[in-house]
This record gives C-alpha cells, sequence and structure tokens, in this order.
C-alpha cells in the first residue's frame, strides 16, 4: 500500500485513534503521523508504546502543517475542539471525525472550518469495550464499514481520497446522509448499549444474585450485555445525550414491543410469543443468507 496523505494528526489518543494509527503504519498509509492527547499521563503513555511519530504537547503543534486532521474525542467536545485547531490549519487541509453521532457532530464542528480547509465526516463501525491509548490494534477496521458522511458540496476529490484512505485501514465504505446515519445506529448501536446497559444495572440491583450466580452461571447472553456495559462512560453518555431523538424513537418502539411481550407472558398468551420469535428468527436467518453479516464466513457472498 502506499501514502494517502503526507502528515495525518490525530486528536484525543483513545481506541480509534491508537488503531488509526497503527493501521496507517501496518499500510504505511502516510508520511508522519503527529498525536495530542489533552492529559500529560495519555501522552507519556503514547510516547512510551510509540504510539505517533511526534506526540506533540499542544493542539497547534499537533495540526501545524497536516494535511488530514482526525479528530478521535467524545463527540460532546468535538465542536471545542475543532474551535481550538482552526486557526492552526493548514490551507487545503483535511478535518474529519469519527464520532458514533453525525448531525450534531457536523453542526458543532462545521461553522470552526475555515474557507479553504475540507470537512469530511467519517464513522468507522468496529470497537470494542475498551479505550485509552494501549487498548488500539491495526486489525480493528478489517472487514467492518466505515460510513462517510459528506457535507453537501463537499470536494468529490476529497470524498474519494477519504474512502481510499479507509479502504486501505481494512475497512468497507459507504456514503451516508447525517440523519440517516443517526437513525440507523440507534437502532443498531445505541439502543442496544443502552438495553445492555439497563440489563447489567438490573442484575446488580439483585445483588444478592450478582455476587454469586449471575457471573459463576453467565450465559452468553448475559456475558456479552456486561462486555457492552463495560464501554467507556464518558463515550456512551455524549453519544446518547447527542443523538437524542433517534434514540428516543426506537427506544419508545422498543419499550411499547416489549409491553405487549411482557402482557402476553403474563396472560400465558403462547402464540404471541411463538409469532413473535419466529418473525425475529426469519430476519437473522435473512440476513446470513444475504450474505450480511460479516462475523459469519459467508459474508460478501450471499444474494444481496
Ligand atoms: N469505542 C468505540 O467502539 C467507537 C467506535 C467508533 C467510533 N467511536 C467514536 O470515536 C471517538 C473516540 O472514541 P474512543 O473509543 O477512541 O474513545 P477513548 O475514550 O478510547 O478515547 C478518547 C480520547 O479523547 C480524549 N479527550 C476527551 N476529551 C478531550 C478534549 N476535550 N480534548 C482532547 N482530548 C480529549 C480522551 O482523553 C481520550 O484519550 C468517539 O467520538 C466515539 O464516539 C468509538
Ligand atoms: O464492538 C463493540 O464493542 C462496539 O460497541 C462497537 C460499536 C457498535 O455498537 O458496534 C460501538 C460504537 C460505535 O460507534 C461503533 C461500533
Amino acid at each position: 500500500m502506499s501514502v494517502v496523505y503526507g502528515r495525518v494528526a490525530l486528536i484525543g489518543l483513545g481506541l480509534i485513534a491508537s488503531s488509526m494509527f497503527w493501521g496507517i503504519r501496518r499500510g504505511t498509509l502516510a508520511g508522519e503521523v503527529t498525536g495530542y492527547a489533552r492529559s500529560a499521563e495519555t501522552r507519556e503513555t503514547a510516547r512510551q508504546i510509540g504510539l505517533c511519530d511526534e506526540v506533540c504537547d499542544t493542539l497547534a503543534d499537533a495540526v501545524r502543517d497536516a494535511d488530514l486532521v482526525v479528530l478521535c474525542v467524545p463527540v460532546g467536545v468535538m465542536g471545542a475542539v475543532a474551535e481550538q485547531i482552526a486557526p492552526h490549519l493548514k490551507p487545503g487541509a483535511v478535518v474529519s471525525d469519527v464520532g458514533s453521532v453525525k448531525r450534531q457532530v457536523i453542526e458543532a464542528v462545521g461553522p470552526h472550518i475555515p474557507e479553504g480547509v475540507h470537512f469530511i465526516p467519517t464513522h468507522p463501525i468496529a470497537g470494542t469495550e475498551h479505550s485509552g491509548p494501549t487498548s488500539g490494534f491495526a486489525e480493528l477496521f478489517d472487514n467492518r464499514w466505515c460510513l462517510i458522511v459528506p457535507p453537501p458540496g463537499a470536494d468529490e476529490a476529497e470524498v474519494a481520497r477519504m474512502e481510499q484512505f479507509w479502504r486501505a485501514l481494512g475497512s468497507m465504505t459507504d456514503r451516508m446522509e447525517p440523519d440517516h446515519h443517526d437513525l440507523v445506529l440507534a437502532v443498531t448501536s445505541h439502543a442496544p448499549h443502552l438495553i445492555a446497559y439497563t440489563m447489567v444495572g438490573v442484575a446488580d440491583d439483585l445483588r444478592r444474585v450478582t455476587d454469586s450466580e449471575v457471573i459463576k452461571y453467565s450465559a452468553a447472553g448475559f456475558r456479552d450485555f456486561t462486555r457492552i456495559a463495560a464501554s467507556d462512560p464518558t463515550m456512551w453518555r455524549d453519544v446518547f445525550l447527542s443523538n437524542k431523538e433517534a434514540t428516543l424513537e426506537v427506544l419508545g418502539r422498543f419499550t411499547e414491543e416489549l409491553f405487549a411481550l411482557q402482557r402476553a407472558i403474563r396472560q400465558g398468551d403462547g402464540e404471541h410469543l411463538h409469532a413473535y420469535f419466529t418473525r425475529t428468527r426469519a430476519i437473522r436467518r435473512g440476513i446470513i443468507e444475504a450474505g450480511q453479516d460479516t462475523n459469519e464466513p459467508n459474508f460478501g457472498r450471499g444474494k444481496a
């Protein structure tokens, strides 16, 4: 592979930025990578593990002369960081972000982007429950989707270059409009995370169980919930507050269905339960047959 951007600046050295750095290095996708983290402790850790070619003590030093600046901070602070870097951006540079929410980030960052600088938001649909500079790995984005969300009027050559960059990091790319992105992610990621947080909270409330049996006899379903519920609290607080409308819409529908299932159980309505589970099983099988599950061996070979 070859260099896509001469100089890349990664802002916020956590899971996504560190995975990007190792991925960039694996493919030699940039000439040089600078990094900036808010805390001196994170900067020190980054230096110790060789994360980035240069870890800078200020935002200005990190972004100066960068061809691509990627904001890898929680979505709630994207706007404030964009405001701080704006005066130091080189003309013709590209600013991007990897935030899990797009409409709110575009509205917060967009106004700070100077004339002559491009803004191309993205969202890699890949992660783990771990965070911080030591949690990243080069393979994180392999065979995962990265959604590119260009604002209206974005420079087509720069959008194509961003797609090339993410494909070289191992991802598959698609373009999406911000509101649609936020609704899709509310269904596939944000609401499921809230449900996992709730389920683990419920188990913790039943402490006499948590202390022993819940952990010891943890079945696969609950174990997955505890993994997801161990995700970074700051990141997820910001996701819910930034994607309020779509998440509340999905959760409203979710609670209606949950109440209907609850009533069916109370009334002994096995027919309702069976019909419901038959429908959801067919959805799962349809996804696999269409070759749309990146975790399945027939991924990409289906009839989609
Ligand atoms: N973790 C995931 O699964 C995942 C997946 C895709 C996208 N994202 C998005 O990527 C972004 C980063 O997530 P992550 O998982 O790498 O988080 P992380 O917690 O591992 O890293 C975030 C970093 O940002 C730093 N930071 C926080 N506030 C800052 C500020 N004001 N100025 C500078 N730095 C600041 C933190 O100190 C931390 O080093 C978030 O916007 C998140 O929504 C996360
Ligand atoms: O695998 C996980 O741990 C994740 O939660 C990753 C996950 C997801 O929901 O799929 C979480 C948030 C992101 O914005 C993208 C990906």
